[in-house]
């Protein structure tokens, strides 16, 4: 059963169309970036997702279940609540006590998010980033399968953005789910194995990081470039291979590299560099969400 299904979910406030006819699946064991601009309906899907907002079309459902079931699911939606005066170990026991859960787990879930040292310090003196982890220590205080997590890393400086990247990638790598969403590509780029992106309440690309990146092709530098593309066009088809800044850029399976170099060595070509295309991942994020700012 998929962690997350949503199928042609759909959300209208009014005439203000939120999210529209979005089909997204989030798989068993990776870490998803739900990437967007601000107002892209980033927050409110996740809402959808936890039974929170009610959708106007389509559906969820959350390990094969409908959202309301939360049975498996943690979430840090919105900025935590939490006591300012009681310490962070505090909050947490006061939680793990409205839900049933074994007090032990709490040294387990501060120990996840790093915070053991300081976790008799009051709420109140946490830094920002401290103050998010918290958050998730929370939402991991039921071992849940799968962890929701909306913009963790909002409003963090550069090292409590380190601090919660690095946080997610041992989630990620000791087999949990998660779903975050962030306007920042930089930040999920880094860690997430699969990216959707969203504007203006659709989702316009979903790809592994290495897929977005890559497209798929290769850059070739060769000599003569103009005989090495007529070649190639011969041996590809037209449409795959341009000329761009005297460099031949070929779509292609990169794992034909090799293939590649051979013919057009035979062909009486000079390859001085072949290597997989590489694209700037910000730009095709500022194309497919129509060029808007990250910012409101
Ligand atoms: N309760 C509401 N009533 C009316 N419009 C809303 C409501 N909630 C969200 N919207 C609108 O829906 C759109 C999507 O908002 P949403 O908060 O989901 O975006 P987002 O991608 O999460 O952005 P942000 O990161 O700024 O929260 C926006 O145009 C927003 O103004």
């Amino acid at each position: 059963m998929e962690p997350v299904v949503c199928e042609k979910l759909t959300k209208r406030y009014g005439s203000v169309v939120a999210v529209q006819d979005l089909d997204l699946t989030v798989r068993s064991g990776e870490v998803y970036g739900f990437l967007g601009p601000n107002g892209a309906g980033k927050t409110t899907t996740l809402r959808m997702l936890l039974g929170l907002v009610r959708p106007t079309g389509g559906r969820v459902l959350l390990h094969g279940r409908p959202p309301g079931d939360l049975t498996g699911v943690g979430a840090m939606i919105e900025g935590p609540a939490f006591y300012p005066y009681l310490s962070g170990r505090d909050n947490l026991r006061v939680l793990a006590s409205y839900a049933g859960v074994d007090r032990r787990r709490i040294d387990v879930v501060l120990d996840l998010v790093d915070l053991s040292g300081r976790s008799r310090h009051k709420y109140a003196t946490y830094s920002l980033g401290m103050k998010q982890r918290l958050g998730v220590a929370a939402a991991l205080l039921k071992d849940p399968q799968l962890l929701i997590l909306d913009e963790p890393t909002n409003g963090l400086d550069p090292a409590g953005m380190a601090d919660m990247r690095a946080l997610i990638r041992r989630l990620g790598a000791a087999g949990s789910t998660v779903l975050i969403s962030s306007h920042l590509l930089g930040e999920v780029e880094q860690i997430c194995d699969r990216v959707g992106i969203i504007a203006h309440g659709r989702l316009i690309e979903e790809n592994t990081v290495a897929e977005l990146r890559g497209g798929a092709g290769l850059r070739i530098q060769a000599t003569p470039v103009e005989h090495a593309a007529s070649w190639l066009r011969l041996v590809l088809g037209a449409p795959a291979v341009s000329v761009v800044d005297g460099a031949l850029d070929v779509t292609v399976d990169p794992a034909r590299s090799a293939e590649i170099n051979e013919s057009l060595v035979k062909a009486g070509v000079s390859v001085s560099e072949l290597r997989p295309r590489e694209r700037d991942l910000e730009q095709v994020f500022l194309e497919l969400t129509g060029g808007e700012s990250n910012g409101r």
